[in-house]
């Protein structure tokens, strides 16, 4: 028997993009061939990443050529303390442990302004990025990028399951020299690893079992100042509020229940991310943050400057959720004041609402803190959405990131969550204006209002809520509704006049450009029993029947196999994502019942 045969007895051997891995028949190596829309989007990002570090050191060596050849005209050139000449001509990694004691050393003096520029800004050569991946399992996400991202330095892959190690060394080994050139791969505790290499990777990748919260406080130091921390969270029931306890103690921010739950979910994560940054005077710059399937995922950029985590609270809020109806209001943190020049901290002025809903009368639940500054950058939203496109054979999932990076990138960026159309009409009980005509009503009282990624019906707009409900009171006024009790929600929207005459004829803008152009922007379920898995080495029991469905159990779960009508997208969404967020509360359970 040859080398490739002896290899390949009981594995079965499974690809994906460039990559291709040696699975065991007896699940003993976690894979869930899902996760290629988690995987495609971020080569995505990773690609991006690359071109943005590139194009930010050809500004900073041209900007400091340009500076040399005005200080060379008279003065000689300057050596640091230590007698180092501050000329170029350095290097890269590799001393990022170093550098971190330098930043510390610099950090301790509050008059100190740290490191807001990215590693590579601050020395001459660019060096090939490295990454971790520090919850590797089989290493196919590794192997991924080691062979499809061109210019990649070295892929670490960690796991701390000696099966897992085994496989992704095996796995190495099986795609040729050109993973093994670049992929090495160890059994550690990631956070133990994460910890003892700070600021040594430019690229940090966390795709845990459910919730990543007991590697954020590692993950966050391991970064390089500028690099790139990619986290999922699958523990959507825990994030979307079934346990908000749970997720207070894991995330150190309280959900509420709202149509907008995906969305906060994101937020609370990006919140939770930041707080642990603050600790070592850094803060994180989100680049991309998507709900997909299942999960959510979030790119963050991470630097270090004393100065900027000052602005920490101005990037979050407290969110009241009013119990009646669908109105919600946020509460930023904190606030600054400019005096003479100089600008103060203090904390936010509140409450923003009354004690009661002014809308319907109803009390409010407090949520958050969330992070309520924008979750993407649309610079690199519209980069990496262009630099896809040509690459259509390079993206097994190409049709699904297309879609989401098209949605996102028509988000309103400076809008923090969003409310759903149907559920407005639900709490009035009329019928529901169409999309373009509802849209409409709003752009033509002077607002702007966009769609989301997260749900087909969501929509975000700056009109505040006595305008959103004015123009339900107009709409109802010509599409009368049976009597409602007298002490419901929208019994009391409707008992007042409104101050605002809507106009619901055509805007132009009603429609964004992709729906004008009637480019997908959701996609149905990607297989028939997709979800999250049960963690390696598990045997599939009806126990199991909760987290990944009865349904899917049973064989005969249902789901469209054509992509819904734009019209009927927003329903079957809707639904689905009701039940993957069910189905993950079971996931949820699975994690705290761990031998
Ligand atoms: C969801 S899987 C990773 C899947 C992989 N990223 C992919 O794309 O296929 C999570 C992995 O994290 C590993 N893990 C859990 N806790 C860990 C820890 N403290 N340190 C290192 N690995 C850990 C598990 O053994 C498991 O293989
Ligand atoms: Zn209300």
């Amino acid at each position: 028997m040859g080398e490739v045969e002896e290899m390949l007895e009981g594995y079965e051997v499974k690809r994906e993009g460039e990559a291709e891995i040696l699975m065991l028949k007896s699940n003993a190596v976690f894979f869930n061939p899902v996760q290629v829309h988690n995987r495609d989007m971020s080569i995505a990002v990773l690609r991006t990443f690359l071109a943005k570090r590139k194009e930010e050191h050809e500004e900073m060596v041209n900007k400091k050529n340009k500076s040399h050849q005005n200080v060379s005209q008279d003065v000689p050139p300057k050596s640091d303390a230590n007698g180092a000449s501050s000329s170029l001509d350095g290097e890269i990694n590799g001393d990022h442990g170093k550098q971190v004691n330098q930043d510390a050393d610099k950090a301790e003096d509050p008059s100190t302004e740290t490191t807001q520029t990215p590693s590579w800004k601050r020395k001459g050569e660019l060096k090939a990025p490295i990454v971790l991946e520090a919850l590797a399992a089989s290493g196919l996400r590794s192997l991924r990028y080691a062979r499809e991202v061109d210019g990649l330095g070295k892929v670490v892959a960690l796991d701390n399951d000696k099966a897992s190690v085994e496989a992704c060394k095996r796995n190495i080994k099986f795609n040729g020299t050109a993973a093994s050139d670049k992929v090495e791969a160890h059994l550690a505790d990631a956070r133990v690893y994460m910890l003892t290499h700070p600021k040594e990777f430019d690229v940090v990748d966390l795709d845990p079992y459910g919730s990543p919260s007991i590697f954020l406080d590692s993950a966050v130091q391991a970064v390089a100042d500028g690099g790139l921390l990619m986290c999922t969270a699958t523990d959507m029931a825990v994030l979307c509020g079934n346990s908000g306890e749970v997720c207070y103690s894991k995330y150190g921010s309280y959900p509420v229940k709202g149509k907008y739950c995906h969305e906060m979910a994101l937020r609370i994560l990006l919140a939770c991310i930041e707080s642990h940054a603050n600790r070592y005077k850094r803060y994180i710059v989100p680049v991309l943050s998507v709900f997909m399937d299942f999960y959510v995922r979030v790119f963050v950029r991470v630097f270090t400057s004393a100065s900027e985590i000052k602005n920490a609270p101005l990037k979050l809020s407290y969110v009241y959720q009013c119990v009646g109806c669908d109105s919600f209001h946020l509460q930023c943190l904190g606030r600054t004041v400019s005096k003479n020049n100089s600008v103060k901290y203090a904390p936010g002025i509140g409450p923003v609402v009354p004690q009661e809903c002014s809308d319907c009368g109803k009390r409010f639940n407090v949520g958050g803190p969330i992070w309520s500054a924008p979750i993407h950058d649309q610079d690199w939203v519209l980069s990496t959405l262009a630099d896809v496109k040509p690459m259509k054979d390079r993206y097994p999932a190409y049709n699904k990131i297309t879609s989401v990076l098209t949605t996102v990138s028509e988000e309103l960026h400076d809008v923090p969550l969003f409310f759903s159309q149907h559920n407005i009409s639900g709490t009035v009980k009329c019928t529901s204006p169409s999309a373009v005509v509802f849209r409409s009503a709003v752009l033509n009282a002077g607002y702007r209002i966009s769609s989301t990624h997260v749900n087909p019906l969501g929509l975000k707009s700056d009109a505040p809520w006595d305008v959103i409900w004015d123009i339900m009171r107009c709409w109802v006024k010509s599409h009368p509704i049976k009597e409602q009790p007298s002490d419901s929600a929208g019994t009391m929207i409707l008992s007042k006049s409104p101050k605002l005459e809507a106009n619901f004829s055509r805007a132009i803008a009603a429609l964004s450009n992709a729906q004008a152009k009637k480019v997908k922007r959701f996609l149905p379920n990607p297989e028939r029993h997709w979800g999250p898995k049960v963690r390696a080495g598990r045997t599939i029991t009806s126990k199991h029947a909760s987290l990944l469905g009865h349904e899917a159990m049973n064989g005969v779960l249902h789901h469209e196999d054509k992509p819904a009508p734009e019209t009927e997208e927003g329903a079957s969404m809707a639904k689905e994502n009701e039940h993957a967020a069910k189905r993950q509360k079971t996931s949820d359970d699975e994690q705290v019942t761990e031998p």
